[in-house]
Formats: structure tokens, sequence, C-alpha cells
């Protein structure tokens, strides 16, 4: 069902340090910062040959990363996001298979501007799983 990795995000403390160490040390190329109110979160992503970097930063009062952060002071991997074709489908199937989707079930619309479904990371392995339709 699920297809390919279509970024790996990382939670950091100091969004410009990270793009500048992404750009500048790692040589890689790095997006603009891009605000996601809906999501509680700023992203920059860092193009790969075979993925995406997506650097994550809390944005607002109440962002779904600060608890991470606080427990992760310097910062570190948040998610995976593996991209599907159908996303009803698949959180159908993934309910059936007893996984919680978080937030209300329903998709949001995600930093790609397609839907966007999380799924617990109790359920993955302790592996924070984004789906992506595509
Ligand atoms: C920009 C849009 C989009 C895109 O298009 O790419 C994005 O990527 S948005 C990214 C940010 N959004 C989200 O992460 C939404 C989904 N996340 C959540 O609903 C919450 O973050 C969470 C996963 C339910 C965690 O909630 P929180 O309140 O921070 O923590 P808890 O204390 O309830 O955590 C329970 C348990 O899970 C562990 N945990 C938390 N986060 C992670 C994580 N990222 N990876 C692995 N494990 C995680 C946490 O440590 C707790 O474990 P215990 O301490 O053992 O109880
Ligand atoms: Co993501």
């Amino acid at each position: 069902m699920i297809g390919r990795l279509n970024h790996v995000a990382i939670a950091v403390p100091d969004l410009e340090a990270a793009c500048a160490q992404y750009r500048d040390a790692l040589g890689a190329a790095v997006g603009a910062p891009q605000a996601e109110p809906g999501h509680g979160v700023t992203v920059v992503f860092i193009a790969l040959p075979n993925t995406k970097i997506e650097l994550l930063h809390p944005l607002g009062p109440d962002s779904p990363i600060a608890g991470f952060l606080q427990k992760n002071p310097a910062g570190g991997i948040h998610h995976v996001c593996y991209e599907v074709e159908d996303i009803l489908a698949a959180r159908d199937r993934l309910v059936s298979a007893g996984a919680r989707v978080l937030g209300s079930g329903e998709p949001k619309t995600g930093a790609h501007g397609k839907p966007v479904l999380f799924l617990h990371p109790k359920d993955f392995n302790g592996c924070l799983v984004e789906l992506e339709e595509v």
C-alpha cells in the first residue's frame, strides 16, 4: 500500500541555524520557510536526490511538536512520510488493523497541498508516521 518515502521530518530548536548547516556544511538545496498555522509548525524542505528532509519548528501556542522538543531539546527525527495513492482507503485499512489515526481522523491539507494523516507512534514501533496522498 505505501509507496515512496516522501520526507523525513526533523524537529529543530533553531530553524535558521539548521538551514545554514544543511546549506553551508552539507551543501544541500534548502527551500524557503513555509508557515503552516493549521499544523502549528513552520517547515523548510531540503531537496535530496531521492527524497526530502522536512525541518520542523513550532508555530503558535499549541504546536504538536512542542512536547517533542521539550523532551528532545537538541532536536531529533520526528516522523517519516510515506506516499499512498488513496488516503481514505489507506486509513480505513489501517483502522481495521487496529492502528490509531491522530486528530479528527479526517485528512488535512499538508505542506505540499495534498491530503495528509498521522498514525500514532506507539502503533508503529515508536515512529510517528505521516501518510500523504499523491
Ligand atoms: C506541515 C504539515 C505536515 C506535512 O505536510 O509534512 C507535517 O508534517 S505537520 C508535523 C507536525 N504535526 C504532527 O506531528 C501531527 C501529529 N502529531 C500529534 O498528534 C502529536 O504530536 C502526537 C504524536 C500525538 C504526540 O503528542 P504529544 O502531546 O507531543 O506527546 P504525548 O506525550 O501525548 O506522546 C505520547 C507518547 O508518544 C511519544 N511521542 C510523541 N511524539 C513522538 C514522535 N514524534 N515520535 C515518536 N514518539 C513520539 C511520546 O514520547 C509519548 O511516549 P511516552 O513518553 O513513552 O508516553
Ligand atoms: Co511532514
